[in-house]
């Protein structure tokens, strides 16, 4: 059963990374890790494919890509020890049965939790996602994936494909990635409906005018507000050797509001934001809503991915969660 305080602090980043600076993409993921770590959040959320860079084009056919990818995944999986209480997500290509995956991978404390490989691929306006990826298709199922014996991990398979993880202390975490949210199937709705209470979805997303206004209003807040929880938003920031520019506003959203937003164009290379929040409220006002509450108890409970730690301890009973930031701001902000 959840425990009733269940405050968190949770972190966001964008990262200006590179298509192809495997190393340099790296430290700027550690840097992220670290400042997250230090400001006392237990979950970090990076963009799109930051391990390679979201532009890769056609390297995505070269075995390399993957190769190097793996092998920084490797040492970050093992700098995490260095961060014990942060879970990590991050993101990578995959390949699974021979075939490859656009893919978040969670990893805490020198361990590599689960790769979640995307469910619906970008292939309108610039994007070309199914020219190198294909999508997964099986809805919260996921196999043990040996690990490549020659990359080094202490473990020797992972859980891949979809699924939700646990945290000790029962905290839910689920994932939506980039494309998935502008979806009108959403998965944000069948994670809502699992008790998910931090929906991560990293995001390689690129500016046009007005197209962030719709991002965050329309889609991140519309969405949180339809089916509640924490959303955490994360994308590039920068041109990463490709024709477009991504605009960054990575941004922490709950129940509809905005707490915490990263600025859309800077100089900055990585950024970190946090906010306390307190995950009852997820509770609270899904209850609210009947019709919701039917929905999900239409639905077959999905055994969650259990992982060590708490992830709703260690913010005092006195810290206050953070503020909502106002609307008119942030409408202002987004005429672009
Ligand atoms: N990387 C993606 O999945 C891109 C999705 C979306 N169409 C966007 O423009 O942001």
């Amino acid at each position: 059963m959840d425990q009733w305080d269940r405050r968190c602090r949770v972190a966001t980043c964008t990262v200006n990374n590179w298509a192809l600076d495997f190393r340099g993409n790296y430290e700027r993921i550690v840097k992220t890790c670290s400042e997250a770590y230090a400001l006392g959040a237990r979950i970090r959320l990076g963009p799109e494919l930051e391990i390679p860079g979201y532009g890769c084009a056609d390297h995505f056919f070269e075995l390399d890509t993957e190769r190097h990818s793996w092998e920084m995944l490797s040492k970050l999986v093992e700098k995490s020890k260095d961060w014990p209480e942060l879970l990590v997500i991050t993101g990578i290509p995959t390949r699974f049965r021979g075939l490859l995956y656009n893919c978040a991978a969670a990893l805490k404390n020198g361990k590599l939790l689960f790769i979640r490989a995307k469910m619906g691929l970008a292939d309108d306006n610039v994007y070309r996602e199914s020219r190198w990826f294909v999508k997964w298709t099986e809805t919260f199922k996921h196999y043990e994936m040996p690990l490549n014996a020659q990359i080094h991990f202490e473990q020797s398979t992972v859980p891949f494909g979809d699924g939700i993880l646990e945290s000790s202390d029962n905290v839910r975490v689920g994932f939506e990635i980039c494309e998935e949210l502008w979806s009108s199937r959403s998965t944000n709705i069948r994670l809502a409906e699992q008790g998910v209470d931090i929906i991560c979805n990293g995001s390689g997303s690129h500016h046009i005018l007005g197209k962030s206004n719709y991002r965050i209003n329309q889609l991140i807040l519309g969405s949180s507000a339809k089916v509640g929880g924490v959303y955490l938003y994360a994308n590039h920031r920068g041109c990463d050797g490709d024709r477009v520019y991504y605009d960054g506003a990575s941004s922490i959203a709950q129940n509809g509001d905005l707490l915490a937003q990263i600025h859309q164009f800077d100089i900055e290379d990585t950024c970190v934001a946090t906010a306390i929040v307190d995950l009852s409220e997820n509770s609270v006002f899904r209850q609210m809503k009947s019709s919701d509450r039917g929905n999900a108890s239409d639905q077959k409970t999905v055994v969650p991915i259990r992982f060590d730690g708490n992830m709703a301890e260690g913010v005092k009973f006195n810290q206050k969660c953070t503020e909502r930031m106002t609307s008119m701001v942030e409408k202002c902000c987004f005429k672009n």
